[in-house]
Order: structure tokens, then C-alpha cells, then sequence
């Protein structure tokens, strides 16, 4: 034992650690039963250290500085009399009990002060309350060594001292003489000079500019601002059911987005559905991995939005489900990267449904306890549609297939789901300069290459009514930055540039940077607004005395955090919210709105919450104010970096300006764009073709060299496996077959309805290319035809079930069935309404005359019609059509008998024994029965004959395409 100078002792154990005391002046006024002898902070910890050789060989600074020091949490000593005992202390003076602890000494010090000079050394540090010990730090050498000295005893040992000051140094301050003489040396001569940017004057800019823009990008931007849904977080607020299905929309709007897909759209959408029936039917189809590629506008979101639909109600008749009855589990699973891609397809984010890991680095992060819940929700699950994948990384894509794989329990690919993914890589890439998926990269797990195929939607939908201004956008889209832009192009884009003087103000302005962001918003803001409000984050901070988290007066300013210190609102200005609030209600990271109310307690400043009007209306009408259409937000949370410290902020920025990262995938009547400062390829083409037409584009900045693609985007979407979807669609593999003028078209469709089918029925992409359909069950009563149900360039016949039964009144009088034939109006007819001997069957029969001859005849028998009645009255109708002497005859329509069962086919068998043949192999319902056959007395006469798809009955069209000679 030591008294030193300040009265603090020293001892050491049998075990060679080190304690010390307080001092002496602190433990005068304890009783000397007082188990509060020694100091508990960080001396007393760095004593009681592990005693490994690690531990062992480090000094306070290292110990200090690298270990995490937990106050508080150190045994007491139990008695100080019988610690110090134990210890193996001499007690000198035992009767004066006030310094009890002085009286120790001892006895490795007395016989080797060598080792209590050296330890004191390395060790100690000059003794400071309780509480200014808890927040110092000791990480350099240099304090270590101005405390030490102050315990040196006097100029005893200056040679050892000096070994260890050396020896600290050097593992302390490694580089020290480098960093001295850089600085002496940029001190005596200045900043070097770079000479390239005299020699190149222009690269030079251009490099210093992409180098500005990428830090300013990491600086400002980071992974949060670039794809807003980054941040996943686990807390509360994220999207808490494991997945939704996404809402139902309008029946009546749905029903309009089918009948509008274009001819790839629809091929997709057949392609798909089908695939879906098969799985129903349980014929068990091969996983599929789609690709859909196609540029902006090109309708990939709306096409997605319509296979969503179809599918998750196909698929919910899956027998499994229907057992299960929970049919509540989605079937398909809707998502995109971003939150707002996700919204814009009422889906949910690729994080929030798998629950994915914020960080995606190896090694995978299985599910652990929520393994159960997700899988539960999951269960039913059989495709996966990921929207704008584009921006989805390998690791991303990796990390989804292994998370499926371990939910689907099935080493399969993407654990045995189909995968949908759609987008566009000439858009924006992944963050953080990964390389885009399409891209072949050895380095990493490339699950793309040998699964996906890839289908090319190439109609703009957007500009569809600015047609040169769609092509100019789809040419840039695949300009390389080697190569000029055409003249035509040129001219195109330069009719809107725009002077910034005259650019409407209160349309959306979208810019490469934050920092131009964030310039317009607050010039923007002040020329607006007068009465601006400042919101100051509420920043808590753990008080150490009462260890209650008290509100700072002033928030913590510099912190580069989501949420920003103060921010700047007033009535009326447009906003954009900066986290996932609710995907789902369309409360998500890139959602624009308006301020419409700033909530205050009264005779307090301080703002509670923000109402906002959504600028989509549809979105967050639960969470609205129904009056006023007023969405209401309260503050958000993060940590910031300061240890104990909570801010709470409203997660909203200003958003009369973007950067042209939150506009993929938006779709707007007008914009300003400025191409300065673009720093990727894509940009200048996503944020160019967001508006719907040229007259509503204002260039700001024009610089044709910013609008550049990535060249092995091209590469790679040239070598990937196109997918042949022909077959859905057959018809249209055949045009110049239809046009011959030698060919007849005959297609037969139960169409469940006419009148309630006209609709898709003139929008199907198939069917007009009949010279003849043929309509079974139309449902029409009555003589008189709407006009509605007038087909373009065709004349209608038609035989409504009422006057078809002449001995069965009861059938005459249900609801239902009926036949009509529209023939193309340049082909002469002669309709035969009646014909002898043919009673008691719904038929329709015209005979062709010009520029073809033929008899075609339409027959629809209902299911409850008995058979042997339905095939004697057929026969009759059959011998009429023979004694016409009218060749070819074709009989189309719906016989209710299924061809491809096992059962007798009495239906069949008379056909058969009159001589026609059957022309029609595949299934013509959704449960894989053929009930629609085409029956041929030439079969001789067709070249083509197949089934066709539509969505909105349970039988497929059929057709056929006979060669005929014309008279
Ligand atoms: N078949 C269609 N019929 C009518 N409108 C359509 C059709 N397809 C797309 N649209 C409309 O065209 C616009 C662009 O469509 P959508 O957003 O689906 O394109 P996208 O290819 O996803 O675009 P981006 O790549 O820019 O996200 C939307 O307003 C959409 O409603």
C-alpha cells in the first residue's frame, strides 16, 4: 500500500490486481464498517478485468478506449477490514478505526516497488468524481501520459518512463511522422496542382462533376433517399401484417383495364392465366420465370395490376385452399422495391413482405421465431410479381430466393414459386453502383441468366396520344453516350425547352440533386408563402440524474439523419412523406400531398400533427378526415447518433421540386426537368418521360450528353431468352393466312351474356378477325337489338331461345341460351331462320353465297336438355342442311358434351356417322372439358383450327380457317 500525494491508496491483491481507493479526505467521513471503499469507475473496472492475456498485457488508454466500460455493475467489497485481510494486508494501526485503510501496507509493494511504479503507470489515471469519471475518455496516449505524470513520485525513473512513453506512441500514433511532415510540407509549399485539368480541360469538368455528384449523392442521398423503402425498420411502424392481398379494385375498373391491354399485354395476361387455370385443374404446370421488359409508359404497371387480379381469383379455387379454407391468404404475391412503386400497383414493399434484413450482406439472416408466421401467411402463395425490378440488386434477388426457399421449405428456385418480374433496366439501376440483374456478373449468385425469359412490351400507353414524341422517348431510351441524338430528336425535345423565368411554377420541378431540391423548395416556399411555420425536431436526452428522457430545448443540429432538425410548412405547400408510413393507404416514402392543417395545443406553439391531402385522392381514405379528405400524420422516431438521444420529427420534406429518383415510375400531365448535374445513366430518360405529352414537358438545362443509357443494358437484353407466347394468341401468328382472300374465319364463343360481354367482345384482339362468329347462350329476349350490340363492319343474325322450343315450354321460357351469327358485311348471306322439321333446338343457320358458299350453322344445347330429344331434333336439323346442298357445312357451338371424357359421346357419334369430323383437340372450358366442337363435312377445307382465350366466360372461343373457292 501507497499514500500518495492526493491521499488516494493504492493496493494490490495476492493476484496481482490493482485497486484504489477513494480518497482519503472522502473516506474520513464513512464509517469504518463502509463496504464503499474503493472507486467503482473505470480504474476499478480495468481492475477487475478478465484475466486473459489480452486483458492482461493492456493499459488503461487501450482498455479504455476499447472496451465498453458498464457502471454500476461491480461487486463491493463485503468488509473492508476482512477484504483487505484477504488480501493479504498488514493492518499497522489497528485502534484508529477512521483510517482503517491507510494502516494496510502491502507487502509485494515494500519488497517491489519496481512493479507498483511500472503498474501506476500504465494504469492510473488521477482520480475525478463519480460522475466526470463515467464521461471521460481516455483514448489517446497523450492524456494517459499527462495523468500518469501527475503520479509520477517526483523525477524517480525518468528512464523507464521514457520506454513506455515511446513504446504508447508507437502503437498509439503510428503514422505521426508522415502526417507531421505532410503537414510541414503543405505548410512550406501549398496545394499541389493538377495539371489535367489543363491539359483536358472538358473530361476534367466532367470528372470533377460526376465525382461532386456521387459524393453529394452518398453525402446527401444515401440508400434512404434513393429508394425511399431502404429503411426498413422493425419497429411498429413498419407494415405489420407479414403481407396483404393487395385491395380489390373497382370490378368495373378492372374490367376496363383487361378489355384495354394491347395485343403483348394480352398475350402476357393469357399466358399467365391459363397457367393459373392449369394449377386449379391440378395438371401441376412447370414453374414459370417471366421477364417483362419494356419502356416507360409502356403499360407494365397496368398490366400487373390486371394478372394480380385474375390470378389470385383463379387460384383461390385451388383445391388446397378451398380446404383449408383460409382463403384469405394471398395466392399472389404483389411487390416492388419502392414504396411507392408499391403503392402504385397496390402491393407491398419486397423488405416488408419477406422481412427482409436492412442490410443484405452475407451471411443470410434466416426468419428465426417469425418463420411460423410468414410461412402461415405465406402457404398459399404460388406466384411472386416483383414491379420495377430494375432497381432490385443480385444480393436482393439472391436473398429473396433464399428467403422463399426457407418459407417454401423447398430447395427449388425461389422455393418452387413462379416469378412475374417487370421493369425497365434502361431506368434507374440498384443503388450503391451494384450491377443491374440483367447483367451477367461472375462474382455473383446469378439466379437471372438460366431462369428468366423475357417478353417486350412495346406500345407507349402513356403518350399514346403523342405518338412522335412516345418514338423520340423510345429512342433515347437506348442512347449511348458516344452517340448524338438524331435531328429529328433534337428538334423534338427543343420545342420544349424551356427559360426558367417562364416555367409555370406550381408544376412539379425535377432535378438530378438534393441540393437543387432543396434550393427550389425554400426559394419556392418564400415566394408563396408568407405565414411559414418552423417545426423544430423534439429531440429527447436521457437526464443522468432522474433517468427520464427530458425534452432538449434545441434540437441537435448537423446530424445527417432522416429526419431533419427543423423543417419549414405552411398551409397550402406541397410536401412529399419520407417514410413507409402505410404503403398500403398509400402513406408512403415518396407520397406527394399539401399541407391543409398544422395541429397545436392551444397557447402552444408546438406542433402535434400535420393534416394532409394526399394528391392521390384514392389513397388513405380510412385514415382521412371524410370531410375534408385530410390525412392526419403524428412525428416519427430515430436515434440519432449521440448516445440516449431520441428525436421525434414529422417524416414530410418540401416538395414543390424532386429528384428524378422519386419520379420513376409516376406518370403526370406536366413537368420541368433539368438535366444538369445528372450524374447515372437513365436519368434524363426516366425523368423526360413522365409526362404524357411533349406540350407538357419544360427542359431546363439541356445538355444531350446527359441523356445516355448504360451500353451493356443493350448487351445483355439482346442475349436474354425471349419467351414465345404465340401460342395464346394464334390468330394473330397468322395475318396474311387471314387476308388471303380464299380464307374463311369462322369462329364460335358461348359468350355467357352478349349483352353483357359486347364490351370485351369488340375489344378482344381475336375475334374480330372473324368473317363469321358465331355466338351461343347471348341471352337476348325480345326482337329488337340495342344498338350497342352492333359489331363494326358486320351484319348480325340471331335466334333468341324463345323461338326455339315448340314442345317444351318450360325450356322456351327460362332464362338463357340463344344463338347469333355476325358475318363481315362484303360476304353475302341468306339467313334461314326456320327450317323444316328442325323444332325443339336452339340453332342459327345462314348460308353463304358470296364470295364463298358455304352453310354454317350455329346449335346451343343446355345441359338439363335430355340427349336423346336433343339428338333426334339435331338429326333433323342435320338432314335439312343436307338436302340444301350447300358444301362445305360447318356446325359450331356449345353441345354440352365433353369430348375429352371417356363416356360415350352419342353427340359425337351422329356427326360422325353423317360424315363430318371433328377439327377442335384442346380443352374449351376453364375445368379442361371440350364442349365446343367444330364439326366439318370437308375437313379437307381447313388450314387452322384452335382454341382462343378470353377472361370473361368459362368457355374459350374456338376457330377455325377453311380455304374455299370462291365462285
Ligand atoms: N392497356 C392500357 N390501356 C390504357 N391505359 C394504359 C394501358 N396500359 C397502360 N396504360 C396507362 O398508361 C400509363 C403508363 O402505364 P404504366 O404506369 O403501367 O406504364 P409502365 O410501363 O409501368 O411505366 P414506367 O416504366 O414509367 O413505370 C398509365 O397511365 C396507365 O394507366
Amino acid at each position: 500500500m501507497k499514500q500518495c500525494s492526493r491521499s488516494v491508496v493504492f493496493v494490490q491483491t495476492d493476484d496481482n490486481a490493482l485497486k484504489m481507493s477513494y480518497p482519503l479526505s472522502h473516506l474520513d467521513n464513512k464509517p469504518s464498517e463502509s463496504e464503499h471503499v474503493w472507486m467503482t469507475g473505470l480504474p476499478d473496472k480495468y481492475v477487475c478485468r478478465p484475466e486473459t492475456p489480452d486483458f492482461e498485457a493492456m493499459c488503461l488508454a487501450d482498455f479504455a478506449s476499447s472496451c465498453r466500460i458498464v457502471y454500476g455493475k461491480q461487486t463491493k467489497g463485503k468488509n473492508t477490514h476482512r477484504l483487505l485481510n484477504e488480501m493479504g494486508f498488514v493492518q499497522k494501526r489497528a485502534n484508529d478505526e477512521k483510517h482503517a485503510v491507510i494502516k494496510y501496507r502491502p507487502i509485494s509493494l515494500e519488497k517491489d516497488p519496481e512493479l507498483y511504479y511500472g503498474t501506476l503507470l500504465k494504469l492510473y489515471v488521477p482520480y475525478r468524481s463519480e460522475n466526470q469519471l463515467k464521461s471521460t475518455h481516455f483514448p489517446t496516449y497523450q492524456s494517459v501520459h499527462d495523468h500518469a505524470a501527475v503520479w509520477l513520485p517526483g523525477s524517480q525513473h525518468p528512464e523507464r518512463v521514457k520506454a513506455i512513453v515511446k513504446r504508447n506512441r508507437e502503437k498509439h500514433e503510428k503514422h505521426r511522422e508522415d502526417i507531421d511532415s505532410a503537414i510541414q510540407e503543405f505548410e512550406e509549399r501549398g496545394m499541389l496542382l493538377n495539371e489535367w485539368g489543363n491539359l483536358a480541360p472538358e473530361s476534367e469538368l466532367e470528372r470533377l462533376e460526376c465525382i461532386d455528384e456521387l459524393n453529394e449523392r452518398e453525402a446527401d442521398e444515401d440508400v434512404q433517399e434513393n429508394v425511399p423503402d431502404y429503411n426498413v425498420r422493425s419497429d411498429v411502424r413498419q407494415e405489420s401484417a407479414v403481407t396483404i392481398e393487395a385491395p380489390e379494385i373497382d370490378p368495373v375498373v378492372l374490367r376496363e383495364m383487361y378489355q384495354n391491354l394491347n395485343q403483348t399485354q394480352a398475350s402476357v395476361f393469357h399466358t399467365i392465366r391459363e397457367w393459373c387455370l392449369k394449377c386449379v385443374c391440378g395438371s401441376k404446370p412447370e414453374q414459370f420465370f417471366l421477364y417483362i421488359n419494356g419502356g416507360a409508359g409502356t403499360g407494365k404497371s397496368h398490366l400487373i395490376k390486371c394478372i394480380h387480379a385474375e390470378a389470385s381469383k383463379i387460384l383461390r379455387r385451388l383445391p388446397r385452399n378451398a380446404e383449408e379454407a383460409d382463403i384469405s391468404k394471398p395466392t399472389v404475391l404483389l411487390t416492388a422495391f419502392t414504396g411507392t412503386a408499391a403503392f402504385n400497383i397496390s402491393g407491398t414493399t419486397l423488405h416488408c413482405l419477406l422481412k427482409l434484413p436492412r442490410s443484405l450482406k452475407p451471411p443470410f439472416q434466416g426468419l428465426g421465431n417469425k418463420l411460423d408466421e410468414v410461412r402461415a401467411e405465406l402457404s398459399n402463395a404460388e406466384i411472386l410479381i416483383i414491379d420495377e425490378v430494375s432497381m432490385v440488386s443480385k444480393q436482393l434477388f439472391a436473398y429473396v430466393d433464399a428467403r422463399l426457399k426457407q418459407i417454401k421449405g423447398s430447395q427449388r428456385p425461389f422455393g418452387g414459386m413462379s416469378v412475374l418480374t417487370v421493369g425497365d433496366f434502361y431506368q434507374l439501376p440498384p443503388v450503391r453502383q451494384s450491377k443491374p440483374l440483367c447483367v451477367f456478373d461472375p462474382t455473383q449468385i446469378d439466379l437471372w441468366r438460366d431462369n428468366f425469359q423475357m417478353v417486350t412490351l412495346t406500345e407507349i400507353m402513356r403518350q399514346k396520344d403523342d405518338v412522335t414524341f412516345a418514338e423520340t422517348l423510345n429512342r433515347i431510351r437506348a442512347k449511348e453516350k458516344t452517340v448524338s441524338l438524331s435531328h429529328e430528336d433534337r428538334v423534338l425535345l427543343s420545342r420544349a425547352l424551356a427559360d426558367p423565368a417562364q416555367c409555370p411554377k406550381d408544376v412539379l420541378h425535377v432535378y438530378a440533386t438534393n441540393k437543387q431540391v432543396e434550393e427550389h423548395n425554400s426559394k419556392t416556399l418564400d415566394m408563396f408563402h408568407s405565414d411559414v411555420t418552423t417545426i423544430d425536431a423534439d429531440d429527447y436526452k436521457k437526464d443522468p440524474t432522474t433517468g427520464r428522457m427530458t425534452r432538449q430545448s434545441v434540437p441537435f443540429q448537423g446530424n445527417k439523419k432522416e429526419l431533419p432538425d427543423s423543417i419549414k410548412v405552411a398551409i397550402g405547400a406541397n410536401v412529399m412523406i419520407t417514410r413507409n408510413i402505410s404503403v398500403r393507404s398509400g402513406l408512403c416514402n415518396g407520397t406527394f400531398a399539401r399541407i391543409a392543417k398544422i395541429v397545436t395545443k392551444a397557447g402552444n406553439p408546438h406542433v402535434e400533427k400535420l393534416g394532409l391531402k394526399l394528391n392521390s385522392q384514392s389513397a388513405a381514405a380510412s385514415e382521412a378526415d371524410v370531410d375534408e379528405n385530410i390525412v392526419y400524420i403524428d412525428r416519427d422516431e430515430e436515434n440519432l447518433k449521440q448516445t440516449g438521444v431520441v428525436r421525434r420529427q414529422f417524416p414530410i420534406k418540401l416538395a414543390f421540386a424532386c429528384t428524378i429518383h422519386k419520379v420513376q415510375g409516376m406518370t403526370t400531365s406536366s413537368a420541368v426537368v433539368s438535366l444538369k448535374h445528372i450524374f447515372e445513366p437513365g436519368m434524363a430518360y426516366v425523368a423526360l418521360s413522365r409526362v404524357t405529352s411533349l406540350s407538357g414537358l419544360h427542359i431546363l438545362d439541356m445538355d444531350e450528353r446527359k441523356i445516355y443509357c448504360n451500353p451493356e443494358i443493350t448487351v445483355a437484353l439482346e442475349n436474354m431468352s425471349k419467351a414465345s407466347l404465340e401460342h395464346v394468341m394464334p390468330l394473330l401468328k397468322i395475318p396474311e393466312t387471314l387476308s388471303r382472300p380464299d380464307t374463311l374465319t369462322v369462329i364460335h364463343h358461348n359468350t355467357e351474356g352478349l349483352p353483357a360481354h359486347i364490351t370485351d367482345i369488340k375489344s378482344h384482339h381475336e375475334l374480330h378477325l372473324a368473317d363469321v362468329l358465331c355466338l351461343t347462350e347471348t341471352h337476348l329476349r325480345g326482337s329488337f337489338v340495342a344498338e350497342s350490340l352492333h359489331l363494326e363492319g358486320y351484319n348480325m343474325f340471331k335466334r333468341n331461345r324463345n323461338v326455339s322450343y315448340s314442345n317444351h315450354p318450360a325450356m322456351a321460357t327460362k332464362n338463357g341460351g340463344g344463338v347469333a351469327i355476325y358475318v363481315k358485311e362484303h360476304i353475302r348471306v341468306l339467313e334461314r331462320h326456320f327450317i323444316q322439321n328442325a323444332t325443339d333446338i336452339e340453332f342459327s343457320v345462314i348460308k353463304l353465297e358470296a364470295p364463298f358458299r358455304a352453310l354454317i350453322a350455329a346449335v346451343y344445347r343446355p345441359p338439363d336438355y335430355d340427349v336423346h330429344s336433343f339428338i333426334s331434333n339435331l338429326r333433323s336439323l342435320l338432314d335439312s342442311l343436307e338436302v340444301m346442298d350447300h358444301h362445305p357445312i360447318l356446325v359450331c357451338g356449345d353441345f354440352n358434351e365433353d369430348l375429352l371424357s371417356r363416356a360415350r359421346k352419342p353427340i359425337l357419334e351422329l356427326f360422325q356417322s353423317k360424315g363430318y369430323e371433328q377439327l377442335i383437340t384442346a380443352a374449351t372450358t376453364e375445368k379442361n372439358t371440350l364442349l365446343d366442337p367444330i364439326f366439318i363435312s370437308c375437313p379437307q377445307s381447313c388450314i387452322h383450327s384452335g382454341v382462343l382465350r378470353t377472361y370473361y366466360s368459362y368457355h374459350h372461343p374456338v376457330y377455325c380457317v377453311l380455304t374455299l373457292e370462291t365462285p
